[in-house]
């Protein structure tokens, strides 16, 4: 071979190598520096992060004030902190929530700790993502939507007559923290399952409660640890429903009782191509679901509503001339029904601004699932974003005078998109919002019209675990008109 030939052969791929290296790999590591930057912030301690800051003002009720807002005025809108044992990025609304919800199974996940998806099962709604999430949602929406729920108004309302009458009549004095749990629960355990007062039900109620403590404990799996006796709980709170479920096949298949007649006969109803066991399974997780999600949320709030509408006579005068309108158009003794429950527009303004002040969640956290760019900033894989209401919901720029309690924001169009949103938004905002909202006027009906009543400490303390909580249990003197 001719020298120069060989020189040729050898340098040639030295030379491509060269090239190769300097056109991409130097491309790729320019690019790398120009990778956006992490959100400005500080991760705090190492393994803890800003976690025991966060946890003690968020059950202050003051994270809001006192964690986010201080670090948007060093940081600006996005900030990176680590909490609960992972990096956090905070965004800001409208812009910052629009894009999470936008993004639900695009860039980010929902995503429940491994402990809290134990306790709900693998079957639960809430462990699962995608599309089928989206199967099991549309399943469930045949019920919670207007048209499912409508047929179930004179129940509620029958609950809640009931309720009245175990719980205020003859009384001068209620604990009405724990009185609207033991509403929120009768009502759902009838409507979900037509379980009412017995033995099954007390044990169930307790059961619950133990369960619910479990889902917000430490997850430390020892005999005797609130997390383990939650996990008890939730065998025995299975082997009841086993019972029931196997009771209700038999009386569907005998037609003693209709595919609408509950929540479970419905379910029954729509799971019966799969097969029992499986489907068994997703009843029993998503039952318990409900219980979680749709329980000690409707029981804070309607606390609030008390709460809010002693220490604003105005409004309750309002609330009492809206539901006494309603109550003349009705013959003596007619149950309430769907068109009753959406001219009572007041009472639910009222509940919408309860739920800015209060809201059962003022937290939500999403898992990114790649990595992604957001105003300007790097967001890594694995790190979560959350947003936190109090950002909107308590900034004068959507809500002059914030601290003011006043239903009639909410009067036409209401808030800016994205800056109001207790029941979160996207794919997996609150399932229950219609159920949630029928119940509490239909009880907020009754109330009205039946009672009055006054705060005994005005200035009571609520703090969060994570729901808001009443310190005192919110102690009411009680008189019947
Ligand atoms: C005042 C009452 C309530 C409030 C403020 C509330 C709030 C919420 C919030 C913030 C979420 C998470 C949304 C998200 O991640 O974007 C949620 C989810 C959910 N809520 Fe509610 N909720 C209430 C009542 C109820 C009731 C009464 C039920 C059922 C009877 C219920 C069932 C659900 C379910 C099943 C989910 C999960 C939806 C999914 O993953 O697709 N909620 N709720």
């Amino acid at each position: 071979m001719h020298c120069h030939q060989m020189l040729v052969l050898f340098f040639k791929p030295v030379v491509c190598g060269w090239l190769w290296y300097y056109v991409v790999l130097l491309r790729k590591s320019k690019g790398k520096s120009n990778k956006a930057p992490l959100p400005p912030g500080s991760f705090g301690l190492p393994i803890l992060g800003e976690t025991l800051e966060f946890l003690r003002l968020a059950q202050a009720n003051k994270a809001g004030a006192e964690f986010v807002k201080p670090r948007v005025a060093k940081y600006g809108q996005v900030f990176k902190t680590h909490i609960l044992f992972s990096p956090a990025v905070s965004v800001g609304a409208p812009e910052g929530n629009k894009f999470l919800f936008a993004n639900e199974n695009k860039l980010l996940i929902q995503s429940w700790p491994s402990p809290i998806k134990n306790l709900l099962g693998q079957h639960s709604m809430a462990s699962k993502s995608g599309e089928e999430h989206k199967q099991t949602r549309r399943i469930f929406t045949s019920f919670f939507s207007p048209d499912g729920l409508q047929s179930f108004v004179p129940r509620m309302e029958k609950m809640a007559k009931a309720h009245f009458v175990q719980f205020w009549e003859g009384k001068d004095q209620i604990m009405a923290f724990t009185t609207m749990k033991q509403f929120a629960f009768a009502l759902a355990v009838d409507i979900f399952f037509s379980l009412t007062d017995g033995p099954e039900f007390q044990s169930l109620e307790h059961d619950i409660e133990i369960f619910l403590q479990g889902i917000i404990s430490s997850p430390i799996d020892f005999p005797g640890t609130v997390y383990r006796n939650a996990k008890l709980s939730r065998e025995r709170i299975c082997r009841l429903l086993d019972t029931i479920i196997c009771q209700r096949r038999k009386d569907m298949e005998e037609g003693k009782v209709s595919s609408h007649h509950d929540f479970l006969s419905v379910l029954i109803n729509k799971l019966d191509d799969q097969d029992q066991l499986t489907a068994n399974q997703e009843i029993k997780d998503n039952i318990l679901l409900l219980m979680f999600a749709g329980h000690d949320t409707t029981s804070s709030t309607l606390a609030g509503v008390l709460k809010y509408l002693f220490l604003n006579p105005q409004c309750l005068q309002e609330v009492i001339k809206e539901q006494k309108e309603i109550a003349i158009t009705k013959a003596v003794g007619a149950p309430l029904n769907w068109d009753d429950t959406r001219k009572m527009k007041y009472t639910w303004q009222v509940i919408q601004e309860c739920l800015r002040l209060q809201p059962p969640g003022e937290v939500g956290f999403k898992e990114c699932i790649k990595e992604f760019e957001y105003e300007g900033f790097t967001i890594p894989k694995g790190w979560k974003i959350f947003w936190h209401l109090g950002r909107s919901h308590m900034s004068p720029q959507f809500f002059p005078n914030p601290e003011r309690f006043d239903p009639n924001r909410f009067e036409g169009q209401g808030p800016p998109p994205f800056t109001y949103m207790p029941f979160g938004g996207g794919p997996r905002m609150c399932l229950g919002i219609e159920f949630a909202r029928t119940e509490m006027v239909v009880f907020l009906h009754h109330l009205v019209l039946n009672y009055q009543w006054s705060m005994i400490d005005p200035n009571e303390v609520v703090y969060r675990n994570p729901l808001p909580v009443f310190q005192k249990g919110l102690p009411l003197k009680i008189h019947k008109k």
